[in-house]
């Protein structure tokens, strides 16, 4: 199996899960469609970073996982932040309220190796028929609620550098997890980055857990 993520939390969850997995991050671009629907973006990423590495890479058979995680509020979607500004801005829209993290994920094998022409690159899978080699895919949906944020509160956490590689400026799974959050109703390790119990049961016989 393959996995299509250089997010160390991806990884990890993968490996705790019991799953052995070759990593090979895909580099796709992540811009949202104009006026594209923050669901229907993170499955549409997730899709393409499966069909880049499977056409890539996997070998007939081979199962090629991707996700792609993004925070949304009030209808705005929140990726990673560009910078330090950025993600106080997201910070601020969080504080205080209950936003969405939203996490695609799709499951594509090695066929697409042998069907995708090479020349065009993988169809984009949003629209019409998927391509052979998909297997599966899914959005899962967990709603987190801020505690209300000072602005001494906001520029401490930004400091400490643990938003910036994370959609939404924040780490449920770090210091956010211990001074932001207030609730959750929802998968957990879907806004850690990869609902992995969902994923266990999608990929279901095909894996045997040790
Ligand atoms: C909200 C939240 C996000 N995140 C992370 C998960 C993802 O790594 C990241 C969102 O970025 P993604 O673009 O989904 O993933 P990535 O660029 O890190 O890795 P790849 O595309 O190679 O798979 O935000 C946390 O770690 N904790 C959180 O609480």
């Amino acid at each position: 199996m393959i996995l299509a993520s250089q997010s160390p939390r991806r990884i990890e969850l993968m490996r705790e899960a019991g799953y052995t997995c070759t990593v090979k991050p895909a580099d796709i671009d992540e811009t949202p469609h104009p006026g594209e629907h923050p669901l229907a973006l993170v499955e549409r990423l997730a899709r393409s970073k499966a069909q880049a590495v499977a056409s890539e890479m996997a070998a007939p058979g081979e199962l090629v996982i991707a996700a792609d995680t993004i925070v949304t509020i009030d209808g705005e979607i929140l990726g990673k932040p560009r910078d330090t500004e950025d993600a106080k801005r997201m910070l601020h829209l969080l504080s205080g309220r209950t936003h969405q993290v939203a996490t695609g994920v799709c499951i594509a094998t090695g066929e697409l190796r042998k069907t995708e022409p090479s020349a065009s690159g993988p169809q984009d899978a949003h629209e019409g028929t998927p391509p052979a080699g998909i297997i599966d895919s899914f959005v899962a949906v967990t709603d987190v609620s801020f505690y209300p944020l000072s602005e001494a509160h906001i520029e401490a956490y930004v400091a400490s550098g643990e938003p910036m590689d994370k959609a939404g400026a924040y780490g449920i799974q770090g210091a956010g997890g211990r001074m932001l959050v207030r609730g959750i109703r929802g998968d957990y390790y879907n806004v850690v980055g990869l609902p992995i119990a969902e994923l266990a049961r999608h990929l279901g016989p095909r894996i045997t857990l040790p």
